[in-house]
């Protein structure tokens, strides 16, 4: 009965979990050998080329491209993975899948454009190459801006390929890009060195996951967000239409830049210079300029973070006054470092911690506060609600 229901694909994790629910289609894999047997390789434009994953073992599916001409409004898109993978997300090519908010984003080139326009633009900005500036005060967790792929491929694909059959992919997915979309990826930046397609996706990817499979994202609009050790913003994706939303976690005020971190949060200058040096750049964020003295200073706060929250996670013996303490001092050390993107994951840790010490009124007010922080990072149908309602249940257990 299930497996006859329109909305699960029975090979497709995923099937029937979609937020903005839409009737599911569940297309048939093809690679280029079914397709130009049966002559449709609908819903992409282009029969599908394939190649046999030169380091992978035989039996390894191929890895195929598949682009669509008509993508969200004609803009295009160009996917390098799996025949399986590329049928998973074949509902999201429809314009129809994005919900309402996103779609009608006036930074959304969906959006019928008689509203206020996006809140920032792209600029020239000194040692940082272009940046995105906001054009007018953006709030706390506003949706800054919508952006969808241009390319997305699969993760592993440097390894899974042999270099020739790297450019031939790359090559056939920049092709089959409408004409207007191959000028916009091909002028973006790139500074990892290499074949200039390879070295633009390099410098540009976001980590995204279809179905469950790890794939690097390519997002124009939000590949000109620099990065910053202490951002004011953030990015989320869905994996239900593939939109990416870059949310604000702090006010920026007009002619501030929007900035998200590429590294993990809260590492110290040292470490962050280490994981930035495979992005081929060093890091001319404000922190970063800044004098040898504020650099120390704030490796201290971020050191003492780090072990405030190994404290409060490890330690079973500690009393609701000495965890008021270490909360008060953690909350201090993040507002400093302006590390609000983190609050999420330390509220976890300070309700948990209220609970060792059997304080169940603070825990439940943490265990809120990280519940509601999760909403608002991550959207209802991100993973971690998942996360929160164990949280609650343990909590439950203790009361
Ligand atoms: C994803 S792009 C960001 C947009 C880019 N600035 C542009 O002009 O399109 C990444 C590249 O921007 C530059 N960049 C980003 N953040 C930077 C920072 N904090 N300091 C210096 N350069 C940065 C680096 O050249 C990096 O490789």
């Amino acid at each position: 009965k299930e497996a006859n229901r329109r909305d699960i694909c029975s090979w497709s994790p995923y099937g029937s979990t979609l937020l903005y629910h839409q009737p599911r289609t569940c297309p048939v894999p093809i690679d280029d050998t079914a397709a130009s047997r049966i002559g449709d390789w609908s819903p992409w434009s282009y029969l599908p080329y394939c190649v046999k994953p030169r380091n992978k073992p035989r039996s390894s599916p191929p890895y195929c491209v598949f682009s669509s001409d008509h993508y969200r409004a004609g803009h295009g898109l160009s996917v390098i993975t799996t025949p399986q993978l590329a049928a998973s997300i074949a509902d999201t090519l429809d314009d129809g899948t994005v919900p309402p908010p996103i779609r009608n984003h006036p930074s959304s080139f969906l959006a019928h454009s008689s509203g206020p326009g996006p809140a920032f633009e792209i600029k020239d900005l000194p040692g940082r190459g272009k940046g995105a500036v906001a054009t007018r005060k953006i709030r706390q967790w506003e949706v800054a801006m919508v952006a969808y792929p241009a390319v997305i491929a699969q993760m592993d694909l440097w390894e899974a390929l042999g270099p020739d059959q790297i450019r031939a992919v790359l090559r056939q997915a920049i092709q089959q890009l409408p004409s207007e979309q191959q000028g916009v990826v091909l002028s973006l930046d790139h500074s990892t060195g290499g074949a200039l397609v390879q070295d633009i996706l390099n410098t540009n990817i976001f980590g995204i996951e279809l179905d469950g499979v790890m794939h690097m994202g390519l997002y124009p609009e939000s590949s000109r967000l620099n990065h910053n050790c202490r951002p004011n913003a953030f990015w989320r994706y869905s994996k239900d239409n593939l939109a990416m939303e870059v949310v604000a976690i702090r006010a920026i005020e007009v002619g501030e830049e929007i900035t998200h971190s590429y590294a993990p949060l809260g590492l110290n200058y040292k470490d962050r210079r280490e994981t930035l040096k495979e992005w081929g750049f060093t890091c001319k964020c404000p922190l970063c300029s800044s004098s040898r003295r504020v650099i120390q200073q704030s490796d201290q706060r971020r050191n003492r973070i780090r072990e405030v929250r190994a404290v409060l996670a490890e330690r079973e013996d500690l009393s609701g006054d000495q965890v008021d303490k270490l909360a008060g001092e953690l909350l201090r050390l993040i507002g400093e470092e302006k590390l609000e993107v983190q609050l999420v994951v330390y509220y976890e840790v300070i309700a948990r911690a209220y609970m060792g010490a059997f304080d169940f009124e603070k825990a439940k007010e943490y265990a809120n506060m990280c519940e509601n922080a999760w909403i608002q990072y991550g959207g209802l149908d991100h993973d971690n609600v998942e996360g929160m309602k164990q949280l609650w249940r343990d909590l439950d257990e203790m009361l």
